[in-house]
């Protein structure tokens, strides 16, 4: 057995931003050394940040990141870090024409480099490519046809990226065949609720297939409406957990492994040696860091085991990815703070609670917008909310606004009326926040819940306006679930809870009209979710729904309702996806359609 300390650098990249990352890069070795680890890993294309998307077709872009990356090479050694490995993803080019891609000096590739003694030694690319849910990927890149293997303190530890990890064959056979002792690979895995379980179910099987320890880092951080989790983690060869990163926070996770030596006379697949269309690369990496000095020493033979400090429960981390999602969006989109509408209601509420957790309660302001219909409480609860949290608010009354274009719209005598009227409400709110966002420069949120979006139940132009959409991947019985925890959360550190009660307990309502009610629109949202998730979040159609047990006439209504919004999904804000199929990327259809069952 062979002793490796290996330190996985748990980091919040920036796409484009070559610089900032590079210097993630750096401090992550500095930590590392100062911990005495033998090899640092950093996340998948944590030069360019991920994902790139078209970017990668960009000609400039390519070449600045491989630049930039044989720049950390010689950064590294001139901060006398040369001994280290640091292996690191980016965007790199297959030598050869672009073909397709049109780039002069070759396709572009999701790539591996390991950097070490000033210099890259060498660079692999991603085998499997994902192109499901949000990946594009064979959009962007051509797939890589090396496995990497680096011998480092005597230890063959081999490489691969993310989706690698996920398909059978490949990189995952080659590994085996190599007999690596350590299995590294590279990630830009977004959070999705429960993935945190299949994870670690999916390093353990691999390291049992492959015979080698598998170390895994993730990146963290909000990118548009992704949110990385980190939960970078390692497993022993036998699938056992040896140490595990928390979520959504960075971190540097030192493990250390003892792992199979690889001896000369081990069988495994030669350099040059193709094994499932894969050619095994070689390197030896000869001065590398010496043995760590150590206060107390390790039992031979035994992994030091580091468990997941304080595991979130299944809301806790859908509340986290949220907080997240948002602090990051503002924060690489250059906004110091946010406005919303508060309306005295569950999902403005929630909103501004998540606001006020990324933000800081001085840099979110609510804006009652109060009109003829508006109910006592709707402003009452929507103060105390303001209150609970210490955040700006302040009232600016619609009706004149209203009544000026109902005229203007439609002459003074035959004024606006109906759902024209009641529309208009949303959308003089909408014009007023993005007035006070130009004015002041917030972020405008968008309030609207999943299943609000799933059925068109907004206004377009209305309370839809905003550039970030912070709940909309959230089911609306989500919602509910959300803000209990958050006022649970509270109540256990001792905390005023956040949201007032009666926004959490009174039944829904748009107060476009008098005494209007969710319920009057839409099936019971408990019902409604469910018909709603098992529709959007698969691809079943009405007769498998129908044979699912879900009422015919249900079914029919709930599949017209969301078929038809479709044109309004298109023009809605970004935010932050929670599920395995957000109502964006993960479900793409076309508007202009006739197939209803
Ligand atoms: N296929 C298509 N492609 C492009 N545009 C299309 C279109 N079909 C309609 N349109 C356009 O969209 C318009 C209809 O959409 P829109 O103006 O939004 O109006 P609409 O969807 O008819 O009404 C909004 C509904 O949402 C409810 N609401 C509003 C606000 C807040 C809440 C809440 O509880 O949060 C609920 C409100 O009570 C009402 O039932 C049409 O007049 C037309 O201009
Ligand atoms: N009186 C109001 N004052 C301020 N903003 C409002 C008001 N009414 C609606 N809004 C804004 O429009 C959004 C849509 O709210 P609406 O009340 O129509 O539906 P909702 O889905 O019940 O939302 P909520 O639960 O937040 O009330 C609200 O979340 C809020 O941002
Ligand atoms: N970047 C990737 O290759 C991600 C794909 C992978 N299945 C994941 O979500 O973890």
């Amino acid at each position: 057995m062979a002793q490796l300390r290996i330190a996985l650098a748990q980091v919040n990249p920036t796409v484009g931003d070559l610089e900032g990352n590079g210097r993630l890069v750096v401090d992550s070795a500095r930590r590392a050394t100062a911990a005495g680890a033998h090899l640092v890993v950093l996340p998948e294309m944590i030069v360019t940040g991920y994902p790139v998307e078209d970017l990668a077709l960009r000609d400039s872009f390519v070449s600045a990141s491989v630049r930039a990356t044989r720049a950390l090479a010689t950064d590294l050694a001139e901060a006398g870090m040369g001994e280290l490995p640091v292996v690191v993803g980016f965007l790199s080019r297959r030598e050869g024409p672009g073909e397709r891609y049109g780039q002069p000096s070759g396709a572009p590739q999701n790539a591996v480099a390991v950097l070490h003694g000033g210099r890259v030694e060498l660079t692999s690319a991603k085998h499997h490519l994902p192109n499901y849910g949000v990946f594009d990927e064979y959009r962007n890149f051509v797939p890589g046809d090396t496995l990497p293997v680096i011998r480092v303190r005597g230890v063959d530890v081999a490489l691969a990226v993310c989706e690698d990890l996920w398909q059978d064959g490949g990189p995952v056979t080659a590994t085996r065949a190599a007999r690596a002792g350590l299995l590294v690979t590279l990630n830009g895995s977004p959070y999705e609720r429960h993935k945190d379980d299949v994870r670690l179910e999916l390093c353990s099987r691999r390291a049992r297939e492959t015979g080698a320890a598998v170390a895994y880092v993730n990146m963290v951080g909000g990118q548009d409406d992704l949110v990385f989790e980190g939960d970078s983690l390692v497993v022993d060869a036998e699938g056992e957990l040896v140490a595990r990163a928390p979520q959504f926070e960075d971190a540097l996770l030192v493990a250390d492994l003892d792992l199979a030596e690889a001896a000369q006379t081990r069988d495994g697949a030669g350099d040059g040696e193709v094994v499932d269309g894969l050619r095994v690369v070689r390197r030896t990496l000869s001065a590398v860091p010496a043995e760590p000095c150590e206060e107390e020493s390790r039992e031979p033979g035994r992994n030091t085991v580091t468990p997941r400090p304080d595991p979130l429960s299944d809301v806790g981390e859908v509340y986290r990815a949220l907080v997240v999602g948002l602090r990051d969006y503002a924060a690489k989109n250059g906004f110091a703070s946010a406005v919303l509408g508060i309306s005295g209601g569950i999902d403005s509420a929630l909103v501004a609670t998540v606001a006020v957790d990324a933000l800081g309660p001085e840099r979110v302001h609510g804006i009652l917008l109060p009109s003829t219909y508006s109910s006592g409480h709707s402003v009452a609860d929507a103060q105390d909310l303001a209150q609970r949290q210490g955040f700006a608010a302040r009232t600016v009354p619609i009706a004149p606004v209203v009544e000026a274009f109902e005229h203007a719209a439609a002459g003074a005598d035959a004024p606006l009326s109906g759902l024209a009227a009641e529309n208009l409400q949303a959308r003089v709110r909408g014009t007023l926040l993005m007035a006070l966002s130009n004015q002041e420069g917030h972020l405008v949120l968008a309030t609207g819940n999943k299943s609000e979006a799933a059925t068109g139940y907004s206004t377009l132009y209305g309370d839809s306006v905003g550039g970030f959409a912070p709940i909309k991947d959230c089911w609306k019985t989500l919602v509910w679930e959300l803000a209990l925890w958050r006022n649970a959360e509270a109540a256990r550190q001792g905390h005023t809870p956040p949201i007032p009660e009666n926004s959490i307990t009174k039944p829904p309502s748009a107060e476009l009209r008098p005494d209007q009610l969710d319920a009057d629109s839409l099936p019971d949202y408990a019902l409604l979710d469910a018909v709603l998730d098992a529709y959007v979040g698969t691809d079943r159609g009405e007769a498998e729904l129908v044979f699912a047990g879900y009422d015919l006439e249900l079914v029919r209504r709930v599949i017209r309702l969301v078929d038809r919004a479709e044109y309004k999904r298109r023009q809605t804000a970004p935010g932050t996806k929670i599920s395995s199929r957000n109502l964006s990327r993960d479900r793409r259809l076309p508007i202009t359609n006739r197939w209803t069952v």
